[in-house]
C-alpha cells in the first residue's frame, strides 16, 4: 500500500544507539539512581533522628520537629529551582556531581556526631538542595550520553533516568526497614536511626565515586557550550515531561522531593473549564492524601506499637503501591472512561485514609497505605496523561502537587500534635484515638468531598450507570447503553459478505487481504477489495492529511473524527453499494482500527469512539474480522518504506494498539478469527481460507440453488 510523507530517515538508522554512548549513560544512570537512593533514604533516616532526639518531649514538639525536616526537604524544590539551574550551568558538570554527593556524604555522617535537632534540620535542607543541583546537571549531560537528538533514544534514556530517580524511593523505604530491623536485633539500638543515616551517607559516597570515575561525563559535556540553552531545554523535558510531538509523557510521582520545577507554574492549564477544575482538584487530593500519610507515618507507627521498622513499612507500602499505580494506571480497565477512572481513584484514596487512621493493626495499616498509594499512583498517571487533552502542559499539576505537599507536611504533623491522643468510650468499649490518626481523619474529611466533586467535574459519561460501566470494563469491553447501540439507518444488506482484516503495522493485512480476494475471485465471486484510510476520492485527501509526517499537532479527537469521516464516506460510497449488489467486500482495516489506535493507542475513551463510529457506519459491522496478531517490533521490522505519522509512534503506543485489538476480538469471539501472524505466509493464508469458507454464500445466484444447500446462510451483523 502506498504511503504518504517520505522525508524521514529510516527508523532502523535512528534506533541504533551509538555503541560508545551506552557506557557513559549507564554510569550516569547508576550515579543518579544511587544519588536518589541516598536522598530517599535520608528522608526517613533524618526524621527518625529528630524523632529520637525529641523522644522525651511532648507530642507537639515531636510533631513540629518532623514537620520541620519534611518542610525543609520540600522547600528547595519549590523555591530554589531556577537558581539551582543557573548555578549548575556555571559549574563543571562531573565535578558538580562528585562534589554534591561528596558534601552530602560528609553532611549526613555528621548528623549522629553532632546529634542536635537544628543541625539535623540544616542537613535535611542541604541534602534536598543537593538533589536540586544534581538533576539539571544530569539533564544537561543527558543529550551527550544518550546519543544525540531528542528522538526516541533520548526519550527512552530520559525515562530510564526518571525511573531510576523515583523508583529508588520504594527501594530506600525497604532498605530503611531492613536497617531498622538489623539495628534493633544486632545492636539493640532501636529508635536510633544511626545505621540508616550511615547507610545513606555510604550511598552518597558510592554515587560520588561513580561519577568521579566516569571521566566521559566531563568530556561529554565539554562541547555543550550552548550552556543554559542546552541546559534548560532538556530540563523541561525531564521535569515538565514535554515531548517533541506536543503530547506529553508524565512519569513523575506527585510529590517530587527531587526537583519538580515550581517555575513550571506558568503552564497552560487554566482552571477555567469543569474538567480542568476536576483535574486540579484530583491532583490536590492525590498530593494531600499521600503526603499526609507520609508525614505522620512515624508518629502513627509508634502509636500502633511499631518502631522505625514499622515506620519504614508504612513508607514502603505507600511508595510500592504508588509505583504499581503509576505503572498500571494507564493500562488499568482500558475500556473505562479515563476521567471516570481518575475520579474513582481519588475517591478510593480519600476513603482509604479512614481505615488507615482507625485500624489499630500495623500490618493492616501497611497494606491500606499500599492501597492508598496505588490509588494515588493510578490517579496521577492517568490524570497527567489526560491533562494533555485539556491543556498543553501538566507542569501546573506538578507545581500544585508540590504546594499541596508542602502545606500537608507543614500542617498535618502539627495538627496531630495539637489534637493529641484521646480515649473514646463507645458504649462500654474504649477506643484510643491517637493524634496522628485524628489528623488523618481531618484530612479525610477535607479530601473526600473534594474527591467527590472532582469525580463529578471529570465525569464524561453522565447518565451512564457507573456500576454497569465498571462491570463491563472489568469484562474487557466498553459499556454502551442499549439506546445508543444502534445509531443511524438500519443495516440494509442483500446478499453480500463483509470481511475486514485488522492488526498492527506490518502484520500482513495487505498481503492476506489481497490473497483472500484473489482466492475468492478464483472461486467465481464478485469481490471488491478496498482499504482504509483512503478508498474514496475524499478519503485519499483525508489519508494524506492523516499519515503525512508534516501533519503536526493534530489533536487526538480531530484525528478520530477524520478517520471516522473517511470511514463514513467509505461505507456510503464503496462498501454498502457493493454489499447491496451481493459482492464480497474485503477491507484492509475498518472500524476496529479506530478503536485500537485512537482509543487504546491514544488512550482516549474507547466507548466514545465506538459511538462516533457507530453513527458514521450506520451500524454496518463485518461478518468476519481477521485479526493478524504479531508483536509490534516484528511487524514494524517488516516494513521497508519510510515510517508514516502513525507508524512513528513509540513502542508503547503500538503495544497498546495490539492489546486493544486483542481485547476487541476476545469480547466477540464469534465474529473474529485471531491468527498468529508471525508464522509463514502460506500457513496463515490457509487458516484464513478455512475460516472464510464457513461464511461464504454459494457463488451460484441464490434462488437457482436448493434451499437445503450445505453452505451456511449469511448472518446479518
Ligand atoms: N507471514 C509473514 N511473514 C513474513 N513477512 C511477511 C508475512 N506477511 C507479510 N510479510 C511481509 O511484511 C511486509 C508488510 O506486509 P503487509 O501485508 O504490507 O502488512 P500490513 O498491511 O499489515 O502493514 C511485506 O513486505 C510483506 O511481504
Ligand atoms: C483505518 C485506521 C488507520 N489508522 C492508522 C493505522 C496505520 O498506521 C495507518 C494506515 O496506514 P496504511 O499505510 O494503510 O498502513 P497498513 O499498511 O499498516 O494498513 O492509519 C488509524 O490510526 N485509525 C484508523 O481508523
Amino acid at each position: 500500500m502506498n504511503r504518504t510523507g517520505a522525508t524521514r530517515p529510516l527508523r532502523a538508522a535512528e534506533s541504533q544507539p551509538d555503541e560508545t554512548a551506552i557506557k557513559p549513560f549507564r554510569r550516569l544512570w547508576l550515579a543518579l539512581t544511587l544519588s536518589s537512593l541516598g536522598h530517599w533514604l535520608s528522608v526517613p533516616a533524618l526524621i527518625a533522628v529528630v524523632g529520637a532526639l525529641t523522644r522525651d518531649d511532648d507530642l507537639p514538639v515531636q510533631a513540629q520537629a518532623i514537620a520541620g525536616v519534611l518542610v525543609l526537604m520540600v522547600l528547595p524544590a519549590l523555591l530554589l529551582g531556577p537558581p539551582a539551574v543557573l548555578l549548575a550551568g556555571r559549574l563543571d558538570r562531573r565535578i558538580t556531581m562528585v562534589a554534591v554527593d561528596g558534601v552530602r556524604f560528609a553532611l549526613v555522617v555528621s548528623v549522629p556526631l553532632v546529634d542536635a535537632v537544628p543541625w539535623t534540620l540544616a542537613v535535611a535542607f542541604l541534602v534536598a538542595f543537593g538533589t536540586l543541583l544534581w538533576f539539571p546537571v544530569a539533564a544537561a549531560v543527558l543529550p551527550a550520553v544518550a546519543g544525540g537528538e531528542p528522538e526516541e533514544g533520548y526519550e527512552e534514556a530520559r525515562r530510564s533516568l526518571l525511573r531510576g530517580g523515583y523508583g529508588s524511593a520504594p527501594v530506600a523505604a525497604l532498605l530503611f526497614v531492613a536497617l531498622a530491623l538489623v539495628g534493633d536485633a544486632a545492636f539493640g539500638v532501636a529508635d536510633r536511626a544511626d545505621l540508616a543515616v550511615f547507610a545513606a551517607a555510604v550511598v552518597f559516597l558510592a554515587a560520588a565515586a561513580t561519577t568521579f570515575t566516569a571521566r566521559a561525563l566531563s568530556t561529554a559535556t565539554a562541547g555543550a557550550a550552548a550552556g543554559l540553552g542546552a541546559l534548560s531545554a532538556p530540563l523541561k523535558l525531564l521535569f515538565q515531561g514535554q515531548r517533541r510531538s506536543g503530547r506529553t509523557q508524565p512519569d513523575g510521582p506527585p510529590v517530587a522531593g527531587a526537583g519538580a520545577q515550581a517555575g513550571g507554574a506558568h503552564a497552560a492549564v487554566s482552571p477555567a473549564s469543569g474538567p480542568v477544575r476536576g483535574l486540579v482538584l484530583a491532583g490536590t487530593v492525590v498530593a494531600l492524601t499521600a503526603v499526609a500519610v507520609f508525614a505522620v507515618a512515624r508518629l502513627h507507627a509508634r502509636d500502633l506499637g511499631g518502631g522505625d521498622a514499622g515506620y519504614g513499612s508504612i513508607l514502603a507500602g505507600l511508595t510500592i503501591g504508588a509505583a504499581f499505580g503509576l505503572f498500571l494506571g494507564p493500562r488499568m480497565l482500558a475500556p473505562l472512561s479515563r476521567r471516570r477512572l481518575i475520579g474513582l481513584a481519588v475517591i478510593a484514596a480519600a476513603l482509604a485514609l479512614v481505615p488507615v487512621a482507625l485500624v489499630q493493626n500495623l500490618v493492616v495499616v501497611v497494606f491500606l497505605a499500599a492501597f492508598l498509594g496505588l490509588a494515588c499512583g493510578v490517579a496521577w498517571a492517568v490524570g497527567t496523561r489526560s491533562a494533555q487533552d485539556t491543556a498543553r502542559s501538566f507542569a501546573y499539576l506538578r507545581a500544585l502537587a508540590l504546594v499541596t505537599g508542602l502545606v500537608a507536611v507543614a500542617a498535618v504533623p502539627p495538627l496531630a500534635g495539637l489534637i493529641g491522643a484521646h480515649r473514646l468510650s463507645l458504649g462500654g468499649a474504649v477506643y484510643d484515638l491517637g493524634g496522628p490518626a485524628a489528623a488523618l481523619l481531618v484530612v479525610a474529611v477535607l479530601a473526600l468531598p473534594a474527591a467527590l466533586v472532582a469525580f463529578r467535574r471529570l465525569d464524561d459519561r453522565r447518565g451512564i450507570p457507573l456500576l454497569a460501566d465498571v462491570a463491563a470494563a472489568l469484562r474487557g469491553y466498553a459499556y454502551t447503553p442499549p439506546e445508543l447501540e444502534e445509531s443511524g439507518p438500519a443495516v440494509v444488506r442483500d446478499r453480500g459478505v463483509f470481511i475486514a482484516f485488522e492488526g498492527g503495522e506490518g502484520a500482513g493485512k495487505t498481503t492476506q487481504a489481497r490473497l483472500a480476494a484473489i482466492w475468492l475471485r478464483d472461486h467465481g465471486y464478485d469481490v471488491v477489495s478496498t482499504q482504509e484510510p483512503g478508498a474514496t476520492k475524499i478519503g485519499m485527501r483525508l489519508r494524506a492529511m492523516l499519515l503525512d509526517q508534516e501533519t503536526t499537532g493534530l489533536s487526538a479527537r480531530a484525528e478520530t473524527l477524520l478517520y471516522a469521516a473517511d470511514r463514513a464516506d467509505h461505507v456510503a460510497n464503496v462498501i454498502r453499494p457493493a454489499l447491496e449488489r451481493g459482492a464480497i467486500v474485503v477491507s484492509d482495516r475498518y472500524v476496529d482500527s479506530s478503536l485500537a489506535y485512537q482509543g487504546f493507542g491514544r488512550e482516549q475513551d474507547v466507548s466514545s469512539i465506538a459511538r462516533v463510529n457507530a453513527w458514521a457506519i450506520g451500524g454496518l459491522l463485518p461478518d468476519l474480522t481477521v485479526l493478524l496478531e504479531v508483536p509490534p517490533e516484528t511487524g514494524l521490522g517488516r516494513l521497508a518504506s519510510p515510517a508514516d505519522r502513525i507508524e512513528s509512534e513509540p513502542h508503547e503506543f503500538h503495544e497498546r494498539v495490539r492489546e486493544g485489538f486483542r481485547a476487541l476480538a476476545d469480547a466477540d469471539p464469534d465474529r473474529y478469527l485471531i491468527v498468529d501472524a508471525g508464522r509463514p505466509q502460506a500457513e496463515i493464508t490457509r487458516e484464513i481460507q478455512y475460516r472464510i469458507r464457513e461464511i461464504l454464500p454459494d457463488p451460484i445466484p441464490a434462488g437457482t440453488e436448493d434451499v437445503t444447500s450445505t453452505f451456511p446462510a449469511i448472518k446479518d451483523a
